[in-house]
Order: structure tokens, then C-alpha cells, then sequence
């Protein structure tokens, strides 16, 4: 709500439960907001690391880009507030958790799962694109599980508005296009590639990309080493989806909105998301 975003929040304003998980700069906990019994995430970020990492401004921008956003496909951000050692995310609590243990547990995703989750980060994506904003980090470990086994993505830590695109280097090198990866200009079609990566990870449990060493997975991105296992064995569509998604050239990857009329999305999505 509105109010959300303006009130003054404080500590006293919520009963504090079980941590949820932990995250490099802090930790989230389960709580509930008193007067409204509403029940989130909390994240607890310590300034002195937020600082020493020199992230300040980037959390800013994700506070900033996140209180525009209203999608059933995008983590909320209710607000914020701080004390003297700490900054506090109040976040949507996503009830089934985060995504990447689902894939650990699983190994990987049926068609059906898989299509269905790329839909609907695929319409995500449209309605962010739709609004300058491109997420830049998408992987499993920024993929959360709403109550009802829908997506959400999650830490908007590293998006940007593309007016004023940054090259900064991001988390794991798995999920990054080319473009980013030789650190050359990019926009909002790093996403599609980001996607069609998930999309590989999904099907196979592993990203294609994937080397021992750093430099390794560095020369087969920049050359799309893209070779698909004989097992688990994968429809043809699902291939040639991913094929039209890892391309180098980012002005020919798959549109997002030419994506959800793909068949083999058509086939296997569940529509609800
Ligand atoms: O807690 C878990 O490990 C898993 N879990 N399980 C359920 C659940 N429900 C909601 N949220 C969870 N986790 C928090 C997800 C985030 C969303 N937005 C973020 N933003 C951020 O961290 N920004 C940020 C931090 C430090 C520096 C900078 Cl620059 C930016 S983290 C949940």
C-alpha cells in the first residue's frame, strides 16, 4: 500500500521470527507487521558492509526501481528503513523459498515446470523492459517460490534504468551475455539471453556455459559453445527455443514477446504462471 511506502518503519513496528536465510551482506528473517498482522521478509543489511563494498548507491537504485514495480512475477519491496547499524528490506515473503534449492532437490525441471517458469519470468521481464528497467542478474540463487509454486523474482540489487546504463562486473559469469562478459555496451536483451541460460539450467540442472576455470567459461560464452547432453533427453522445441535466445549478436536474440508464441512454450506453459 501507499502508506507502506511512506510510513516511518521501526524494529518495534514487527514481531521478529526465524531466519529465512543468509545472505552475504545480512540475513532475512520471517516477520509480521503488528497492526496489520501482515507477515514478510525482513532483510537485515549491516551499514559498515554495505559501505566497506561501497554497494550504498545501488541499493538506492533498487529501492527506487523496486517501488515502481507491481508485477505477481516480482518480488515486492514494501520499504525500507534504518537504525544506526543497520538498513531493513521489508520484502513479500515467498513462501516455498528459493528456487535453486528446488532445482538442487529436483536435478532438473520437467518441460512442463521449465516452460511454465520461463513464461512467466519471460512476462516479468516484458513488463520491466516496459518501464526502462533491465534486471541484469537473473539466475537461480535471485529466484524465489510464491506460496502457490509461482516465480518471483527477486534482489534488484544490480538493475538499472537503461538511460543511465553502467558496465559494472556482476555476480557469477555463468548468466552473462557476451556483450557484458567483454564489458561492451549492453541493454535490455542481456535479459534474454540471462533467460534462455535458466531456460538451458532448467532442462539440464547445470548452465551451459559451465567450466572448470573462470577463462574457460569465459572463451565458450564469447563463442556459444552451445551443445545440448544426451540426457535428460529434451523435445527439439525446447533446443531450438534456448538456440533462438544464446545468440551472440544481441540485436537477433528472440524478443520476450515472440517467446511466450514460441511452441514449445505454447505446448507446455502453464497459462496460470
Ligand atoms: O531469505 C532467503 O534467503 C530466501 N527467502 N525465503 C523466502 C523469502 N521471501 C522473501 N525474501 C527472501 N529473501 C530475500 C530476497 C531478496 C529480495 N530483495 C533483495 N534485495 C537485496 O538483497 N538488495 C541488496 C542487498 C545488499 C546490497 C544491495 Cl546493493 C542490494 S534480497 C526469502
Amino acid at each position: 500500500s501507499s502508506e507502506a511506502a511512506q510510513k516511518r518503519w521501526t524494529t518495534s513496528d514487527f514481531d521478529v521470527g526465524k531466519p529465512l536465510g543468509r545472505g552475504k551482506f545480512g540475513h532475512v528473517y520471517l516477520a509480521r507487521e503488528k497492526r496489520s498482522n501482515h507477515i514478510v521478509a525482513l532483510k537485515v543489511l549491516f551499514k559498515t558492509q554495505l559501505h566497506q563494498s561501497q554497494v550504498e548507491h545501488q541499493l538506492r537504485r533498487e529501492v527506487e526501481i523496486q517501488s515502481h514495480l507491481r508485477h505477481p512475477n516480482i518480488l515486492r519491496l514494501y520499504g525500507y528503513f534504518y537504525d544506526q547499524k543497520r538498513v531493513y528490506l521489508i520484502l513479500e515473503y515467498a513462501a516455498r523459498g528459493e528456487l535453486y534449492k528446488e532445482l538442487q532437490k529436483c536435478k532438473y525441471f520437467s518441460e512442463r515446470r521449465a516452460a511454465t517458469y520461463v513464461a512467466s519470468l519471460a512476462r516479468a521481464l516484458i513488463y520491466c523492459h516496459g518501464k526502462h528497467v533491465i534486471h541484469r542478474d537473473i539466475k537461480p540463487e535471485n529466484l524465489l517460490i510464491g506460496a502457490q509454486g509461482e516465480l518471483k523474482i527477486a534482489d534488484f540489487g544490480w538493475s538499472v534504468h537503461t538511460f543511465n546504463r553502467r558496465r559494472t562486473m556482476c555476480g557469477t559469469l555463468d548468466y552473462l551475455p557476451p556483450e557484458m562478459v567483454e564489458s561492451l555496451e549492453h541493454d535490455a536483451s542481456v535479459d534474454i539471453w540471462s533467460l534462455g541460460i535458466l531456460c538451458y539450467e532448467f532442462l539440464y540442472g547445470v548452465p551451459p556455459f559451465e567450466a572448470r576455470e573462470h577463462s574457460e567459461t569465459y572463451k565458450r560464452i564469447v563463442q556459444v559453445d552451445l551443445k545440448f547432453p544426451p540426457k535428460p533427453i529434451v523435445s527439439s522445441y525446447a533446443k531450438d527455443l534456448i538456440s533462438q535466445m544464446l545468440v551472440k549478436e544481441s540485436t537477433r536474440r528472440l524478443p520476450l514477446h515472440k517467446l511466450l508464441e514460441h511452441p514449445w512454450i505454447v505446448q507446455n506453459a502453464d497459462p496460470s504462471g
